[in-house]
């Protein structure tokens, strides 16, 4: 997943004088135009000879370097990404440009670059400005060097030196201070808890709904349990539950999971938590086969229910690891080895190797210092994001009531955005 080696391009015809300090000069690339494998073809050609690009014809793309970033951008890209008046929305930053009337052969008139702007002036004489500092976020080369989602990865000894603060439930409510203070920790983190919140299922729907939208689900919309074995789930028993991630056997597992205990007379019954994303980083930092193999095998992850009047049979397919394909950043695993379904997704001699692979992390899952233990009480509320963070149970004894709900996360991340927070 390397980035082509920016090369210099000496005598490329069309390039300008350096401008300002470290703005030097924009070309025109003399790169392979389009072919039948696109924009890919010159990466191809490489791993399928048959469709080795001809010799380039005419420049295809314009290099340009600012600051220590060299993009290289597509004239049909940059017809498309034009930010004028007839082309784009500013307001509502949609697009008003038809992309597929671009002559896929596009190429400028006339270029020209200062100190902030490039300017191309397209064949039909519209001329299109990008800021130079737009172009070095908003390319590839760009993004290659940015998280989506900065995070603090954490075992239980960073979490804790930390000192996290748990939010008051009325500063959470009625402040945007307390809800953005609660938000940026939940990005960090993957866990946030609100305090001094009225142990009631209605109270701990009040606080779902500050932050997003409730996700209803084949278990309710607030669901609220004890073990009663009221569903065919293990999590309505009173048995220990190794760490995993909910609702895997959908095909978008649930975004964000809330608990609250509302009652519990007896011992045991605590909560674990495990920064899945932590362990995840450490198995590519000690063998990055692992760590490619869980993010390319994709797994079936399963749920039959027939029981009193609940029948549900669920199916989701991805894998374990999720990752951004242009900066390798991950953003969702996919861990429960409970309601993994038969693993037929992949030939003989690659299961061999995924098992390794899974092997690797369940060892980093299952070290103890990565584990955090916490025992929920009432008027204490635990917000995990399911995407990122483990949790489990201990095994306990006596009467123990849950209540909490799942959140859409786009919901979440969209009030988190709306506070100013990068999400
Ligand atoms: C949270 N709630 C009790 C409603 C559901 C539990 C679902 C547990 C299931 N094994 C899973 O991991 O998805
Ligand atoms: O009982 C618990 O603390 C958690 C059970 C569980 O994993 C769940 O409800 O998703
Ligand atoms: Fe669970």
């Amino acid at each position: 997943m390397a980035a082509p080696a920016p090369r210099a391009r000496p005598g490329c015809p069309g390039t300008l004088p350096p401008h300002g300090p470290g703005v030097p000069p924009v070309c025109l690339a003399a790169a392979p135009r389009p072919s039948r494998c696109g924009l890919w073809a010159s990466v191809l050609a490489s791993v399928c000879p048959s469709v080795a690009p001809k010799p380039p014809l005419l420049p295809s793309l314009a290099e340009l370097r600012y600051g220590s970033t060299v993009m290289r951008l597509d004239f049909v890209w940059l017809r498309d990404h034009c930010r004028s008046a007839s082309c784009y929305n500013a307001k509502t930053k949609q697009r008003s440009l038809d992309t597929a009337s671009v002559d896929l052969g596009i190429q400028p008139q006339a270029v020209r670059v200062d100190e902030t702007t490039l300017f191309l002036t397209w064949p039909d004489g519209h001329v299109t400005r990008y800021g130079l500092e737009w172009l070095a976020r908003n390319s590839y080369e760009g993004q290659k060097q940015q998280v989506m989602h900065p995070r603090i990865l954490w075992n239980a000894e960073i979490y804790q030196q930390a000192q996290v603060p748990s939010i008051d439930c009325r500063s959470f409510l009625e402040t945007d201070e307390g809800l953005k203070e609660f938000l940026q920790n939940f990005l960090l983190y993957g866990i946030a808890f609100v305090e001094n919140v009225t142990p009631t299922k209605e109270d701990t729907e009040i606080l779902a709904k500050r932050i997003s939208i409730i996700r209803e689900t084949i278990y309710g919309r607030m669901w609220y349990f004890t073990s009663d074995f009221s569903r065919g789930d293990t999590a309505y028993t009173k048995l220990a539950l190794d760490r995993h991630t909910d609702t895997t056997y959908f095909q978008e597992p649930c975004g964000i999971q809330v608990f609250h205990c509302l009652k519990h007379e007896g011992t045991g019954g605590r909560t674990l938590l495990v920064d899945g994303f932590h362990a995840a980083e450490r198995v590519l930092r000690q063998a990055p086969e692992h760590f490619e193999l869980l993010a390319k095998v994709p797994l079936k992850h399963e749920y039959v229910e027939n029981m009193g009047g609940c029948h549900n049979h669920m199916i989701g397919v991805g894998p374990v690891l999720n990752v951004y394909p242009w900066n390798n950043e991950l953003y969702l695993i996919r861990y429960n080895n409970y309601d993994r379904a038969v693993f037929n997704t992949v030939p003989h001699d690659v299961v061999r190797r995924w098992y390794r692979a899974h092997r690797a992390l369940t060892a980093e899952l299952r070290r103890p210092d990565n584990e955090l233990w916490v025992k929920l009480k009432p008027g204490k509320v635990l917000f995990v994001d399911n995407w990122r963070v483990l949790h489990g149970r201990e095994a306990f004894t006596g009467y123990r009531q849950l209540c909490g709900c799942y959140l859409t996360r786009d919901d979440v991340l969209n009030t988190a955005r709306l506070l100013g927070l990068q999400a």
